[in-house]
Formats: structure tokens, C-alpha cells, sequence
């Protein structure tokens, strides 16, 4: 299929329907990683094929193991127990999860591998990840400008160390922890306030003892160097951050009731429900179960009557993908939302406050962007604006949401990238009755 290059979405009748989400794509590359580096087989369920888990797959094929696509999100990794010398550059696309877990991964192994992205992700801070692998002994060497992609990672020998973050971020922990798997030493890691913990739990379902102690409002997790892994089978749950787009969707068009199924309930991701549930929203958890070690749900949102509220900066870890979506909400609620704490959405695939300010300022919603944080007025939103996305899916995605609730059509630049984390997202969204249209 051709990629369009653009995408309009238009006020849509009510929504309706059932939806199975996408694969979670945090659990997806540490599925994959982790697979390549155990000895035997990981069978995967539910994988997410999304562009991003594509180039992990490629990598963790390069690094030598063997990985073969079985039918739909079903997926065998066969791992040799530890990284071989790869050839060539491992390109991890658009995937800042990606490139930050492999290189930590690679660096407890004897290899040294050259790491690249596309233009967006060369443009996002590695050094967060570098300068704690750089302590227990990996060397870096970086081809273009120090801190950016590409460069090359040269591993092994490393020896432990005790990590204290100063960012929340699943991406430092997990790189650092990854590479701790084979490191001498007891390498710990200790966050102020809790980042996702699916690195912590997928190990242990690899055979490898992690320990965690609670630390104020966040943790301290530990794990001894030398612990072989075991291929195991991982069934990947329904991805929250995807799941936000539909069910914004049904919270803003009247009359709508769409309901995302078998949706990942960790409550380290979860800052967004519990927001939208502050600011009024009809949301209904039903059918909780447990699958692959995380609790689940079917997520019912009805449309909603919302008010603005503040959201505790001490959230941002629990839904930092999330807060361009709830910006797009936030345009159809009473009164300011105010978001603060999350200057780290400035390093993410786009300057995501910056651009969010923009594409809703266009649309004619009042937003004031501040250094760390922004605050969306709500009231009647008129739309009727081509959105510049600098190829950021989910800034793309949150517009074509808030263009189903508008008076004129919003247009999206670049939606192919879309399909780094919800490929089907357009023909989902148009099952449930949403009038989205590709231009030229
Ligand atoms: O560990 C992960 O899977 C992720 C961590 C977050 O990044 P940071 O660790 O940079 O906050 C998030 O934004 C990203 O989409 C996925
Ligand atoms: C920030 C994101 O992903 P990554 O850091 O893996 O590129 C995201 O998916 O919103």
C-alpha cells in the first residue's frame, strides 16, 4: 500500500465498536532482546509489527540469533545465550527504545556494533544511556557529534555499578540493567519515582533473579552479573499508550461508546486513565484478568462531559507518552488543563510540547507552552489546520482524533509514520465510524 501524504480526519458521527489493541511496543522490544540473548527459545503472542519492533527484530538477527515470523504477532526467537560480532550498521529507525536497550545490551558483550536511526532519532540524547555504560567499562565512539547517533558501542568487561537516575526513565534503567546481566558486581539502579518496570519483570521470566526495594516514591532494583537467561514464552498484552487514541476518540465525538479490549493495566502506565477519570471521563474497566504477568482489561469510554484539571507532575513517568493525547482532549474541556514536569517530552521524536502548542494553536484551542510543561484551554475547537508532525506518530495520531470532533477537517503531514507504533491504526479507527481520508 502506498503511503499517502496526507491524512484528513473530519467530524465523524458517533462512534462504536470493539477493538483489540496493538501489542504493547515496551514489551515487544524487551520480548525480542531479551530472546536474543537467552540460550533456546522465546515463543512471542501478540507481538506488536510495528515499524520500531521491526528494526529491533532486524537487530536482534544481527547480534545472531535466529528470528522467524510464525503468522500474526507470533514470533520464535532462538538465542545463542549472548550477542555475536554483528556486520554492519544496526539501524533502529525511528525506535528510541530500541537503539537505547540494545546498545545497552550489547555492551556486556565482546562486540563492537555501530548503532543509527532515522533523521529523528539522530537528533535525540544518547549520552543518558552512554555515560552510565561508559562507568562500567563499555567505550563509545561517536561517528558524527558527541551525545547523537550514529556511533559505536564496544563492549565487555564491564564491572557493576550503583546508578542513581536523575531522570525517570525506563529507557536508562533497562539499558544499564540489560547490560548488568554481565557485568561483575551487583548492579543497582535507584529512581526517585517509579519508571515501567516490564524490563524488571520480563527478566525474571527469563530465569534471572532481580531484586527491588521500595525507596521513597520510587525504587531501588538490583541485579547480580553472570545469570544466564532462558528462553521462555511471552504473551505480549494490548499497549495503553495505543489504546488512548480510540478510546480519546469516544470520550470527544457525541455519542460514542467504544470499548479497546485486553488493554495492559500496569499501573505504571496508567497516569492517563486515571487523569481523564479526574477530568470527569465515562471510563469502564470490565473483564480484569491476568496474562503474561500483567493484569488487563477491556476499556469501555463514553462520550463525556470534561473539566480541566492540574496533573500531578509526579505522574509524567506513568504516562509520558500520553500527554499529546490528553492535550487533544483537553481541547474539548471546561477550563485550563495544566501539565508541568515534562520537559522530557521535548526529547522524545519531536519537540512533542512544541509541536503540540503549535498544531492545537492552529486547530484554534488557546495553549500556553512554558519551558517544562504546557496548559490547554478548552472550549469550542474549530480545527481546519494541515498539522506539521516532524514525522512524530503520535503527535499525528492525536490530531486526526481531535479532527473527528471538529467544525473543519484536520490534516496531517507524514502519516506513515504512524506505523512505527500502530500500524492499522487508520483502518481501526474507521471501523469504529470515524471519517478519516487519505490526500495527496
Ligand atoms: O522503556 C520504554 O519502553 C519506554 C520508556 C519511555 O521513554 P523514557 O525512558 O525516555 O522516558 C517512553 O517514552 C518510551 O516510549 C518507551
Ligand atoms: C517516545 C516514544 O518511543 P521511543 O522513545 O521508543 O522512540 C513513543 O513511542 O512515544
Amino acid at each position: 500500500m502506498s503511503i499517502p501524504a496526507h491524512l484528513t480526519a473530519s467530524r465523524s458521527p458517533a462512534l462504536s465498536g470493539r477493538v483489540r489493541a496493538p501489542g504493547d511496543k515496551s514489551i515487544s522490544h524487551r520480548a525480542l532482546i531479551l530472546g536474543a540473548m537467552a540460550t533456546g527459545v522465546t515463543e512471542i503472542e501478540g507481538l506488536l509489527e510495528g515499524d520500531d519492533i521491526l528494526a529491533t527484530a532486524r537487530a536482534a538477527e544481527a547480534f545472531g540469533a535466529t528470528v522467524e515470523r510464525l503468522g500474526e504477532g507470533r514470533w520464535r526467537v532462538t538465542g545463542q545465550g549472548g550477542f555475536q560480532q554483528p556486520t554492519g550498521v544496526i539501524d533502529c529507525g525511528n525506535a528510541g527504545t530500541g537503539v537505547r536497550l540494545l546498545m545497552g545490551a550489547a555492551a556486556g558483550y565482546p562486540v563492537t556494533a555501530t548503532f543509527d536511526g532515522d533523521a529523528s532519532l539522530r537528533k535525540r540524547p544518547m549520552k543518558r544511556v552512554t555515560g552510565p555504560l561508559a562507568r562500567m567499562g563499555a567505550r563509545f565512539d561517536w561517528k558524527a557529534v558527541e551525545d547523537r547517533l550514529p556511533v559505536a558501542v564496544s563492549g565487555g568487561g564491564l564491572t557493576a555499578i550503583d546508578h542513581v537516575q536523575t531522570v525517570a526513565s525506563a529507557q536508562i534503567k533497562s539499558a544499564i540493567l540489560l547490560a548488568g546481566i554481565n557485568a561483575n558486581g551487583v548492579t543497582t539502579v535507584t529512581e526517585a519515582e517509579a519508571s515501567r518496570d516490564h524490563t524488571e519483570r520480563m527478566m525474571r521470566a527469563f530465569g534471572v533473579e532481580v531484586g527491588v526495594l521500595p525507596d521513597g516514591e520510587g525504587w531501588r532494583v538490583s541485579l547480580r552479573g553472570g545469570q544466564a537467561l532462558t528462553g521462555t514464552s511471552v504473551a505480549v498484552p494490548g499497549d495503553p499508550s495505543s489504546a488512548a487514541f480510540p478510546l480519546a476518540a469516544g470520550l470527544i465525538v457525541p455519542g460514542s461508546e467504544v470499548t479497546v479490549e485486553g488493554v495492559m493495566l500496569n499501573p505504571l502506565r496508567t497516569g492517563l486513565f486515571e487523569t481523564w477519570r479526574e477530568m470527569g471521563a465515562d471510563l469502564a474497566v470490565s473483564n480484569r484478568r491476568m496474562a503474561g504477568g500483567e493484569e488487563l482489561g477491556d476499556v469501555t469510554a463514553r462520550h463525556s462531559t470534561l473539566r480541566g484539571v492540574v496533573v500531578p507532575p509526579e505522574r509524567a513517568a506513568s504516562m509520558i507518552d500520553e500527554y499529546s493525547i490528553l492535550a487533544a482532549t483537553a481541547a474539548f474541556a471546561e477550563g485550563a488543563t495544566v501539565m508541568r514536569g515534562i520537559g522530557e517530552m521535548r526529547v522524545k521524536e519531536s519537540d512533542r510540547i512544541a509541536l503540540m502548542a503549535a498544531g492545537l494553536t492552529a486547530c484554534g484551542v488557546r495553549v500556553e507552552e512554558e519551558p517544562e510543561g504546557f496548559t490547554v484551554f478548552g472550549g469550542p475547537v474549530r480545527g481546519g489546520a494541515t498539522v506539521v508532525t516532524h514525522g512524530d506518530h503520535r503527535i499525528a495520531m492525536s490530531h486526526l482524533v481531535l479532527g473527528l470532533a471538529v467544525e473543519e477537517a484536520v490534516a496531517v503531514d507524514e502519516p506513515g509514520m504512524i506505523a512505527t507504533s500502530f500500524p492499522g491504526f487508520v483502518e481501526l479507527m474507521r471501523g469504529l465510524g470515524a471519517d478519516i481520508a487519505a490526500s495527496a
